[in-house]
């Protein structure tokens, strides 16, 4: 079965009100052509995704959040619920990104609880894991990325429709330039397919989409994409500039 390629920018904690409006206005008309072919997503911090989703509502973009809260009301003070997000536009949220595992001590059964919710409130989550640098060097890949996979899985009832996407993002390539070589990409995101086969069957595992995240760039895309498993990226400092961004937009398609 074929998947719809997916580039998603992550902004994390970057843009004002005022340049969130400007990205998105040259954005929009660059990648309408692409955005046939391939899901766009902007995933914008709070204080700009209604902008963002007003403006991307004309379009195919998506626009998502980069976080939530798993209650949809009450006294969770700073948070913000799934029907909030609803509320303003967004389809889509990032869930489990590692620096809020890392930075927030997001555990993997709070990741899990959070998938489940995005997928019953309709959003579309986008789901992180990766390993450390130091993992990897003690061969302990496979353990971190499939026990995280593991938690949000047993969550979560049938998923043959796609209901959510995963994102490999190898900690020790985020932010730092040294991106994942595109067969330790494809072997990571071959063998979450095949534990999503083995957990939820072979419909699911093929229709779930699972994006490569870290050090993304429109040099280093092509390569990625080529891997037969990698249905997209979730782009982090490569997607703040709209150039870079719509170039790595066109290679995924
Ligand atoms: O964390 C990332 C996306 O969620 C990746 O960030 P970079 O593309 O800046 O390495």
């Amino acid at each position: 079965m074929a998947r719809r390629p997916m580039m998603a920018a992550n902004w994390k904690m970057n843009k004002l009100v005022r340049e969130a409006e400007e990205y998105m206005a040259r954005l929009l008309p660059r990648v309408e052509d692409s955005a046939e072919e391939v899901d766009v997503g902007v995933f914008a911090p709070f204080t700009c995704l209604k902008e963002v989703a007003r403006m991307a509502e004309t379009s195919r973009v998506i626009a998502g959040a980069q976080n939530f809260y798993p209650e949809d009301s009450g006294a969770y003070t700073g948070e913000v619920s799934a029907p909030m997000l609803k509320d303003v536009g967004a389809e889509a949220v990032i869930v489990g990104h590692s620096e809020r595992r890392e930075l927030f001590c997001e555990t993997d059964g709070l990741v899990a609880r959070k998938t489940a919710r995005a997928i019953d409130s309709g959003l579309l989550p986008v789901v992180c894991v990766g390993e450390t640098k130091e993992e990897r060097d003690a061969g302990e890949m496979w353990d971190k990325v499939s026990g995280q996979v593991r938690e949000v899985l047993e969550r979560l009832g049938d998923i043959s429709g796609g209901e959510l996407v995963f994102a490999y993002e190898p900690i020790w390539a985020i932010g730092t330039g040294d991106v994942a070589s595109p067969e330790d990409a494809q072997d990571a995101i071959g063998r979450i397919r095949e534990l999503i086969a083995g957990i939820k069957g072979r419909e699911a595992a093929d229709a779930v989409r699972i994006l490569y995240g870290g050090s993304i760039k429109p040099d280093n895309i092509e390569d990625i994409m080529a891997q037969p498993d990698v249905d997209g990226g979730l782009v982090g400092g490569a997607s703040l500039e709209v150039d870079s961004f719509v170039a790595l937009v066109e290679a995924a398609r």
